[in-house]
């Protein structure tokens, strides 16, 4: 049989869901994206239809084909990349869920995350996952689904209830729901749960009593590039034929192999909704001492785990739709610019836009949003060009937490996402940092990254040397401030940021 010439991705994200399919030479072949809806039932709560998720997968994915006049045969493999945390409980017996998906953003969990840093609790969860007790995470999710929805626990504990974030649902149904549906999930997606070990890879009895997660419910935990194929897809669904998917990733992984930051010390930055920066530290596990993630970059085959340190920002693009949608001041996201340059600097406004408190490295739960520093001088513009101000300040945070834990100090910024069409906003990360800022000639390293996975597992690409030479830059921002300006204004952010700790109490357990 000829070989199939192109390597699909799903990539499941938190405000679309888009089908890609790529050539060897990592070049898109088409696309097709549809937008879900955004559920927002009361303050701090952030949830999806799992129904319209997996309706919407299906549809980009047939409707991409169509467009490129492709079939299942033409398709050495499929990826799935997405939208990390995000926490879905179904019934295995007929696949409906039994909630909305609760989403990373959403922070109703917020006592139970407080709560878990009594006890000691916290530092366990700290060191044997990775990560800081948050509402971000699946754990608190999870437990809050079979707390509160009727039913749940019961049908958790006879194993009829399952649980997945985004790449585990979509699997599952594009491998037959409940007509033998895969339960599987990847090492990168189980490790933002709160219930898996770092070390061993495996959901930890300790962790999941913590939330009083049953086992039965969890998927089987795999690497991310797969040694044998997860599954196929099914013929009477999307793809019209099997095709065997062999490639999961959460999206900011995803990016990083998209990236190919293969090597420890190599690191990316995706500014999108939120923005993630992810460094390489190789099969190291580094304890992060300055408010980072500790998570699997990816597992490749059967090769040891590469680890990360991640920096999770949780608002930056979606400031900018806030412009849009909540102020009303630009009417659309590249709009920003254009207002942002019609002022020099911004007036001595920051906007420290904390709406689900603050992420890495703060871990404030209680910190809420705040513009600072008005006076009646200033305008939109310079609220405009304060809010991409506050991308780039908060990624310095992160940067320099990086360089805090690891030593390693950047020479280069590689970027990508929808915030860096951006010209303006690049330039101010730069100006921020201090070093160059650079992006690749394809943005799309979410899917592209789930592609590589994908095809790495079934020899369409041989290797990570192989996909380095894929990589090329296409725009690079240097630094213009000088060091004074830098600091001055660094400094202020601090400030801003200080005024926003605090704000809420967080309710009792
Ligand atoms: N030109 C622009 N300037 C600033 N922000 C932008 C621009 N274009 C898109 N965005 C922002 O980028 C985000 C979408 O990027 P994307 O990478 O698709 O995100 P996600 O994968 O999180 O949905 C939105 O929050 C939007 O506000
Ligand atoms: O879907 P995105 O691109 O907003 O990414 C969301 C992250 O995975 C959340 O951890």
């Amino acid at each position: 049989m000829a070989q199939a010439r192109f390597v699909g991705a799903i990539d499941q994200g938190t405000t679309s869901t888009r089908f890609m399919v790529f050539d060897h030479s990592g070049s898109e072949v088409v696309r097709h994206q549809l937008e879900h809806t955004q559920i927002l039932p009361r303050a701090g709560w952030v949830e999806h239809n799992p129904i319209e998720i997996w309706e919407r997968t299906s549809a980009v994915v047939q409707t991409a084909l169509a467009k490129a006049r492709l079939g299942a045969h033409d398709l050495a493999a499929v990826g799935i990349t997405n939208q990390r945390e995000t926490t879905i409980v179904w019934d295995r017996r007929t696949g409906r869920p039994l909630s909305s998906a609760i989403v990373w953003q959403d922070t109703r969990t917020d006592a139970i995350a407080a709560a878990l840093e009594r006890d000691g609790r916290g530092d366990v969860i700290r060191h044997r996952a990775g990560l800081p007790p948050a509402t971000y995470f699946s754990g608190g999710k999870l437990q809050w689904i079979l707390e509160n929805v009727p039913g749940a626990r019961e049908a958790a504990e006879r194993g009829d209830a399952l649980f997945g974030t985004p790449d585990t649902w979509v699997l599952w149904n594009l491998t037959g729901g409940p007509d033998g549906g895969v339960h599987v999930t990847d090492v990168t997606n189980a490790s933002r749960t709160m219930l898996m070990d770092l070390e061993t890879l495996d959901w930890d009895d300790e962790l999941l009593g913590f939330f009083g997660v049953p086992r039965a419910m969890l998927p089987q935990i795999r690497e991310s590039s797969a040694t044998t194929p997860y599954g196929l897809t099914r013929a009477n669904g999307p793809f019209g034929g099997e095709v065997p998917i062999t490639g999961i990733l959460g999206d900011q992984q995803a990016a990083t192999v998209g990236q190919v930051c293969f090597a420890p010390g190599e690191a990316k930055n995706t500014y999108g909704t939120g923005n993630f920066m992810l460094l390489n530290t190789g099969t190291e596990i580094v304890r992060s001492t300055s408010g980072l993630l500790t998570t699997p970059a990816y597992q490749l085959g059967d090769q040891p785990c590469v680890y990360a340190l991640e920096g999770s920002i949780a608002v930056t693009g979606s400031a900018v739709q806030w412009l849009r949608d909540q102020l009303g001041i630009i009417s659309g996201a590249a709009e920003s610019e254009a207002l942002a340059r019609q002022v020099d600097d911004n007036g001595g406004v920051y906007f420290v836009p904390a709406f689900s408190g603050l992420f890495a490295p703060h871990w404030r739960s209680d910190a809420r949003g705040a513009i600072v520093g008005l006076s009646r001088y200033n305008t939109n513009a310079h609220v405009a060009r304060a809010t991409l101000e506050a991308i780039c300040y908060q990624s310095r945070d992160v940067i320099e937490a990086m360089a805090a834990d690891s030593g390693v100090a950047l020479e280069v910024l590689k970027v990508d996402g929808g915030v860096t069409l951006n010209g303006l906003c690049m330039q101010i990360q730069a100006d921020v940092l201090g070093v160059p800022v650079s992006r690749p000639v394809v943005p799309e390293t979410t899917a592209l990254g789930a592609a590589y996975a994908a095809g790495l597992s079934v020899g369409y690409w041989h290797d990570t040397d192989e996909l380095r030479q894929n990589w090329r830059e296409d725009t690079r921002w240097e630094p213009q401030w000088d060091e004074e300006r830098r600091a001055a204004g660094y400094a202020q952010w601090h400030k801003a940021v200080q005024r926003t700790l605090g704000w809420v109490e967080v309710a009792e357990r």
